[in-house]
């Protein structure tokens, strides 16, 4: 082990790791289709993306006008058949991430995801893109059971835990793109990195992330300074 001052390093998949905007909004589409209403566009749909594949099917058919109470049970797994289908191949990792991860790989460090899609799907996308092995263990929104997924702390302390260390003792470290994640870390004790290039809910700089970081190039030296503060 160098001197790096964290042992683990947790990544939030959507908008973070991967981009997987446009599969998500082909999915969205092809169920408000079925339930005659117009698409939304993958901008519109981004902001939809971080606390699972209801709520963004909740305020997709919201949005797209929907009015039936029912829709959203009768239409969810439509959505999340066509999308655990076809998964993978439009879901390309950020620009940078490759060579970050080679870094963190020669130094010792162990990766992890902790993200709030389903552990299937998030298993299934990692390995469609020859990621899984890289990850030393795969936290989903349905890990831990109802209730304790992203902004609970339950997920990263089990990440820290799958990663052979101790809850509120192991130097770790989170990135990811949205509020549930800066809140997740946080409530485990953690400091958490934001990226400016995710599916922003709202302004990065109102996530309250120790650092902000436009790329992966620069995501090694900011948390060396944020350990160093
Ligand atoms: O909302 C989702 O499906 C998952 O999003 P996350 O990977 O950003 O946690
Ligand atoms: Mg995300």
């Amino acid at each position: 082990m160098t001197g790096f001052p964290y042992q683990i390093i947790g990544f939030d998949l959507d908008g973070t790791l991967l981009d997987t905007s446009p599969e998500l909004t082909a999915s969205v589409n092809h169920t408000l289709g079925l339930a005659g209403l117009p698409p939304l566009t993958q901008e519109e749909i981004k902001p939809m993306v971080g606390l699972g594949a209801k709520h963004m099917l909740q305020v997709g058919l919201e949005r797209a006008g929907n009015t039936d109470p029912q829709a959203l049970r009768e239409y969810l797994p439509i959505l999340l058949d066509h999308y655990g289908d076809n998964l993978g191949s439009g879901s390309p990792p950020y620009p940078g991430l490759l060579d970050a991860m080679a870094r963190f790989d020669s130094m010792g460090v162990k990766l992890a995801i902790v993200t709030n899609k389903y552990e299937r799907f998030a298993i299934k996308l990692l390995t469609e893109v020859g990621l899984i092995d890289r990850f030393a263990c795969v936290i989903g929104g349905d890990t831990m059971g109802k209730g304790k997924s992203k902004p609970d702390r339950a997920p990263i302390d089990e990440m820290i835990r799958r990663c052979g260390g101790q809850p509120g003792t192991t130097p770790a470290a989170f990135i990811g793109d949205s509020i549930y994640d800066v809140m997740a870390a946080h409530n485990a004790g953690i400091p958490c990195v934001a990226v400016s290039f995710g599916f922003l809910h709202q302004p990065v700089d109102e996530l309250g992330a120790d650092a902000i970081i436009d790329h992966y190039d620069e995501f090694i030296p900011t948390l060396e300074r944020i350990a160093a503060k």
